[in-house]
């Protein structure tokens, strides 16, 4: 949709938020940044705001839709915590917090708007676990949904892993829930990118297996890599995409899920 409407983005002090932010000025186009931190630049109304729990997440909402009074064209749920951190706080951000925010502020998209969740490409397989996604993601009581799966070894031993397959499944739910008013829910899915995210998923992941990513593909990611494709959801040159996870990862996950197959025959 064309309009000088802000675009609403969170994560925007580091990483792929704030490489989205800047492509995204560099087009002209007005912002709305959220983030706990506060950037060191930013060109556009800043709000700082903890999105690990939904009345942080609705708190924030409520700014930004004050700080954009005519509304939203866009929504780009960036921000993010790796599994280094506690199993409850990642879930928290990652999952309820997209969630929160994209729920609590759908009354301020315009029509034909567009949200984008960042998810992660090691979540490729989510549809197996599409009931558990469901049953967490889409939970009414957030704290009793977490208390749930407190005993469960995949939500909170792989934390991380478990919130970005939720996310994949929310992008498809929220893109079926806002279908009625012509706004596109999609995801995009990186593979490693050099950000600070990087040294805790080495941490989380084994060093080896991160850095031997980087050998097959002759580099890790760059927050651009990413932040074009985010921007390129956002904009008009996307009307037909919707309720889709974009991989951006360098071939990474069709080179080992192809070698995993092949293995296998
Ligand atoms: N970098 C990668 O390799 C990679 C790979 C796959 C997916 N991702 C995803 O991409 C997104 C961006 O990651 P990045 O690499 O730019 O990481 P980053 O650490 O550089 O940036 C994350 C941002 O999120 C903000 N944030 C974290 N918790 C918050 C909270 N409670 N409230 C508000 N803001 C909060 C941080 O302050 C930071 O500015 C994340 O969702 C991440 O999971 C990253």
């Amino acid at each position: 949709m064309t309009t000088n409407l802000p675009i609403a983005v969170t994560g925007v002090s580091s990483g792929i938020g704030a490489a989205t932010a800047s492509m995204l000025n560099d087009r002209g186009i007005k912002l709305v940044g959220i983030d706990r931190t506060v950037p060191e630049s930013f060109a556009g109304t800043f709000i700082q705001a903890d999105l690990s729990t939904p009345a942080g997440a609705r708190a924030a909402a409520a700014q930004v839709a004050e700080a954009a009074p005519g509304g939203l064209q866009g929504l780009a749920n960036i921000a993010g915590v790796p599994g280094t951190a506690p199993w409850r706080t990642v879930l928290g951000v990652n999952v309820f917090g997209v969630r929160e925010l994209t729920r609590a502020l759908a009354p301020v998209l315009a029509e034909g708007a567009s949200v984008v969740n960042l998810a992660s490409s090691v979540a490729f397989h989510w549809r197996g676990l599409a009931d558990a996604c469901a049953r967490f993601a889409l939970a009414q009581d957030t704290e009793e949904a977490l208390d749930a799966v407190a005993g469960d070894a995949h939500a909170t031993g792989e934390s991380y892993l478990f919130s970005k397959q939720c996310v994949c499944f929310l992008t498809e739910h929220l893109s079926a829930e806002l279908l009625p008013r012509r706004i596109r829910v999609n995801a995009v899915s990186p593979g490693p990118v050099q950000t600070p995210i990087l040294e805790d998923f080495k941490n989380d992941h084994g060093r080896d297996k991160v850095e031997g990513a980087a050998k097959l593909l002759g580099r890790f990611g760059e927050p651009e890599d990413v932040a074009r494709v985010v921007a390129y959801l956002l904009s008009d040159a996307a009307p037909w995409i919707n309720g889709a996870d974009i991989r951006v990862d360098g071939g990474l996950t069709a080179y080992r899920s192809s070698a995993a197959i092949v293995a296998g025959f």
